[in-house]
Order: structure tokens, then C-alpha cells, then sequence
């Protein structure tokens, strides 16, 4: 049995070994084990009915353009610790256990995940069995009077944590929203220097002046009406950790500059991971089927849904009201 359970923030990480193991992953190295028996891959056949490609050359990922066998392979070689950063103040605490429950059984699997709880309540933080090679980690977060201040503090705090401790202890790091549950495999394929998520709400929106960017000048998340490639969801996001490490902390300068300013983006951090993914271009865009939500019709192009966003009561579980 093992829960793997430290409480740490501030405090140097006592670590059970796990933690100073130094790991054999190399960015880019795309190594197969030999004997490794899959489907011959076609040059000419593919998913037809949706672009797999980004204008930048980037893969766009949905179920149906990666072989999981070829792919868990090469990423076992490299054998990556990955971290998720949830967060769980206040009432948030009701989704860890379905989250991490899920999570055991679809995300990474086999692979190496440190769970680092973020919260204000670390006795609700539920006990789950974890696979071998995977733990969990809590670090204290003050209680908030503003969901938005959650939001954009996920940002301040992560980077603090980063800085003084997940960096020596992940390769990549994956930032979620707790608000949701795993139905289908979450794999390797979503690894790379800088994944993002289509939101599923706008992923097919003709006009790129409908995107839901921020749109005031004023503030440091402003887009322009005519520039723009696709809105990205902020509730799942992935990366090397180095550059995870920027775009959180970019994120978090930049909504401290727009607080001096009086302003505060229309979609807090995800604005200002839009406006730094436009000009920044993300190394893989995975498709919606990363980020569905359980109150919305499944379209005909998503063939899975790997995370479903969990339909909730905005006002019985935030601690404000807009
Ligand atoms: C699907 C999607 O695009 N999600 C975004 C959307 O989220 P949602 O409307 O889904 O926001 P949300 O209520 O899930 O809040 C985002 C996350 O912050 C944490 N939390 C929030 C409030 C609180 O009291 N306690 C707490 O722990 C928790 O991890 C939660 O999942 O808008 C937010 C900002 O407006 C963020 O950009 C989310 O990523
Ligand atoms: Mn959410």
C-alpha cells in the first residue's frame, strides 16, 4: 500500500529517495526500443476530418494521429517525472479524490506523477491508493474571499513552489483545473516543450475576432481584434518545466503589472496564456478531447474524451459571486 504523502512548502524536502534520483530524460530524443511490434504507420492515410497539423508545423493532437505503443515507448525511455499542479482552496476540495482516482487510472500510466496539491485544507485531502512510482505532495496555500484571486494565485504560487522545489524533483510539469475527472487514456502523446489545450467552446470558431481574448488595450493580456491562431483553455496545460516555469511566472508578472493598473483580464491567467502562446507558439496543440466538460454535446470529430470538466454549482462552490 503506499499514499506517499508529504506535507512540505518552505521546509527542504526530506525526500525518500525518489526525489534526487536523477532521471535519464533527454529533451528530443525520440529513441525506440528495438523488437517493439505496432502498426506499419501510412503516409497516406490519417484522420481526414480534422487539420492534425498547426501553420507553424506543431502536431495538433486527437485520438487516431499517434500509435500509444510507439509513443509510450520512446517517452519510457526517456522516463520523465511529471508533475501536476492542482489546486484545491476552499470548497475545491470535493473534486481531489475523483481527480486523483481518475488519474490513477488514466493519466500517464505507468509512468512516473507527483501530485502537488495546492490547498488551504490539508486535512481534506483524500487518502488514494497510487500506483508504484507515483506520490502525492501537499503544500499549503492561504484560504481566499475571491475565486479570481485562486485563479490568478495558482500562478504566484506555483512559481514560488517551482523555484524552490519542483524543479529539482520534475521534468515536466502539467498545470490543471481539480474541477474535472479522467475518462480515457491522458498519455505521452501530450508531452513536449509546451502543449496546449483547444478550448473546447471555441475550437471551431471561423472568426478569430470571437475568441474570448482580452480585447482592452489597457491591459497586458490585450490581443488585437484581427491577430490570433486558436483560444486555449487555461485548465490543462503542459511542458518542459523550464518553460512551464516562464509561462507561469510571465503569467503571474503580468496580472501583478495589470493589478497596479487597475485591471484584471478578462479571463485572468488564461488571457494571458493566450496573448503569450500567440506570439510564443506552443510545441503541440492537443485537441479538445483533453478538455471536454460533462454538460456539453459531444461533437462528431472528438472520438474521445479524455478529461471531462465536472458540471458544477459556480455559486454554492466559489466563495463569491462575479
Ligand atoms: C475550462 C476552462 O477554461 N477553465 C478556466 C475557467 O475555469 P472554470 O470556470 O472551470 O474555473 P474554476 O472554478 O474551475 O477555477 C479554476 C481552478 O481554480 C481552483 N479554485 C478556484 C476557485 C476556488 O474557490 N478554489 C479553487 O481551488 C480549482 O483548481 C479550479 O479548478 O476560467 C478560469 C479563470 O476564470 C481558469 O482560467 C480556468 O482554467
Ligand atoms: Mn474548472
Amino acid at each position: 500500500m503506499q499514499y506517499g504523502y508529504e506535507v512540505r512548502f518552505s521546509s527542504k524536502p526530506e525526500g525518500d529517495g525518489d526525489d534526487t534520483q536523477t532521471s535519464s530524460w533527454k529533451p528530443n530524443a525520440l529513441i525506440m526500443e528495438k523488437g517493439l511490434k505496432y502498426d506499419k504507420p501510412s503516409v497516406m492515410k490519417g484522420r481526414t476530418d480534422v487539420n492534425s497539423i498547426t501553420n507553424w508545423n506543431a502536431p495538433l493532437v486527437w485520438e487516431g494521429t499517434f500509435d500509444p505503443v510507439v509513443i509510450d515507448s520512446i517517452y519510457k525511455k526517456m522516463d520523465p517525472r511529471i508533475a501536476v499542479i492542482v489546486f484545491a482552496v476552499g470548497k475545491y476540495t470535493r473534486f481531489l479524490k475523483a481527480f486523483i482516482e481518475t488519474g490513477e487510472k488514466y493519466f500517464m500510466v505507468d509512468f512516473r506523477v507527483t501530485y502537488y496539491i495546492f490547498t488551504d485544507h490539508e486535512d481534506e485531502v483524500p487518502k488514494v491508493q497510487l500506483a508504484a512510482g507515483r506520490k502525492i505532495t501537499i503544500l499549503t496555500v492561504p484560504s481566499a474571499t475571491r475565486w479570481q484571486d485562486v485563479v490568478l494565485g495558482r500562478m504566484k504560487w506555483a512559481t514560488i513552489a517551482i523555484d524552490q522545489q519542483i524543479r529539482s524533483e520534475a521534468d515536466y510539469v502539467f498545470m490543471m483545473d481539480i474541477d474535472s475527472t479522467f475518462r480515457y487514456r491522458f498519455g505521452a502523446e501530450s508531452l513536449s516543450r509546451l502543449s496546449a489545450v483547444l478550448h473546447r467552446g471555441y475550437y471551431k470558431t471561423p472568426d478569430r475576432a470571437n475568441f474570448p481574448y482580452e480585447r482592452r488595450p489597457q491591459s497586458q493580456a490585450y490581443i488585437p481584434i484581427d491577430e490570433g491562431d486558436y483560444y486555449y483553455t487555461a485548465a490543462v496545460w503542459g511542458g518542459y518545466l523550464e518553460d512551464m516555469y516562464t509561462l507561469v511566472k510571465y503569467c503571474y508578472e503580468q496580472s501583478k503589472i495589470d493589478e497596479k493598473n487597475n485591471i484584471e483580464a478578462a479571463w485572468q491567467e488564461e488571457s494571458h496564456l493566450n496573448k503569450y502562446l500567440l506570439y510564443n507558439k506552443p510545441t503541440k496543440v492537443l485537441s479538445a478531447e483533453y478538455l471536454w466538460c460533462d454538460y456539453d454535446r459531444i461533437t462528431e470529430d472528438v472520438k474521445v474524451i479524455r478529461i471531462s470538466q465536472i458540471a458544477k454549482n459556480y455559486a454554492e462552490v466559489r466563495p463569491n459571486w462575479n
